[in-house]
């Protein structure tokens, strides 16, 4: 078994201190970093191949701060939230989860799995008030993560309370590709999607591959099959599964907005494509007291 907490690292600048762990989860398949700030993968190569989840070339640490690339975990609300029909203005921007610090259960730590947990009971009132279902909802929260030739995250959330919780969730990962110009998003012909670029107007991609010019790409697609990011520049195509989401989000920021990210250097956004298992707006999950859902998605070379 080979695991360790690392504190500093080359490839992580910024506000690194002893408060934040990464660990590196390594073995004869793959290897990943996985932070407990947001239970977060930053990394994850196979086989010690070409990394397949982008990480930036900076990636800051801080409280409260989202880590950009890599895995964020979205939960309970995707952006700013929507209810009943509505956009709402929620806070933190994609929920409180990828800025809070999870717990590591120790008995599963190998060096091909972390477990990670989060409990209603660390998360201050206000801050939940704002599940669609309303104040004191009662959770218990596990985000799986599973590192070798393929790599797989599971969020699973238990109702803990005595009445149904309802919430948005994510996997929110960033791909890395050699060209976001020179890669196709395969497995989309004929669905419908929210062009979240445009207002939230309701589309539906009628043909080919989804493509990428430089300029914005934002949708919600109400997709729950498999989809194949097929790239170019690096040769070589990742095959995407998911179960427990009826949509995709596809994301890249194009070349206006890119270079405006405040924690991305110029030019980094031709560098990934994020396609995010995803159940947000009028597909937001319940869960009755006693139940869980599961929401997972599993990636791979192919
Ligand atoms: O910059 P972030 O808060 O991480 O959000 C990054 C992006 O996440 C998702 O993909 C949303 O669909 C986008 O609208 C958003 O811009």
């Amino acid at each position: 078994m080979s695991r360790r907490t690392v504190a500093t690292l080359p490839s992580i600048l910024g506000q690194m201190s002893n408060a934040y762990v990464i660990r590196n989860i390594v073995n004869e398949d793959g290897s990943a970093l996985v932070s407990d700030h947001g239970a977060h993968v930053i990394n994850w190569a196979p086989d010690g191949g070409t990394p397949v989840i982008w990480q930036p070339k900076a990636v800051y640490l801080g409280e409260g701060t989202a880590i950009r690339g890599g895995i964020p975990v979205i939960f309970p609300w995707f952006g700013k939230g929507y209810e009943q029909g509505h956009a709402t203005d929620k806070r933190p921007k994609h929920g409180f989860a990828r800025v809070s610090d999870w717990h590591v259960d120790p008995d599963t730590l190998t060096d091909r799995h972390v477990r990670y947990t989060l409990d209603s009971d660390e998360i201050d009132a206000d801050t939940l008030a704002q599940f669609i279902s309303g104040p004191d909802p009662r959770f218990h929260a596990e985000v799986d993560i599973a590192v070798g030739r393929e790599l797989s995250v599971v969020l699973t959330v238990e109702n803990t309370g005595d009445a149904p919780i309802t919430y948005e969730a994510a996997l929110h990962t960033y791909f890395r590709v050699g060209d976001v110009r020179c890669t196709r998003i395969a497995g989309l012909v004929d669905t419908r999607y929210l062009d979240s670029a445009d207002g939230f107007a309701e589309r539906e991609q009628t043909s080919g591959p989804l493509t990428f010019d430089g300029g914005m790409v934002d949708r919600i697609y109400y997709s729950d099959g498999t989809l194949l990011i097929e790239d170019d520049a690096l040769h070589r195509t990742i095959k995407v599964e998911k179960s427990g989401s009826s949509q995709t989000v596809v994301w890249n920021p194009g070349e206006e907005a890119g270079n405006a990210i405040g924690d991305m250097m110029d030019g980094e956004w031709r560098d990934f494509v994020c396609v995010e298992a995803a159940a947000n707006r009028d597909r937001a999950i319940t869960v009755e007291p006693s139940d869980a859902h599961t929401l997972s998605q599993t990636i791979r070379v192919n």
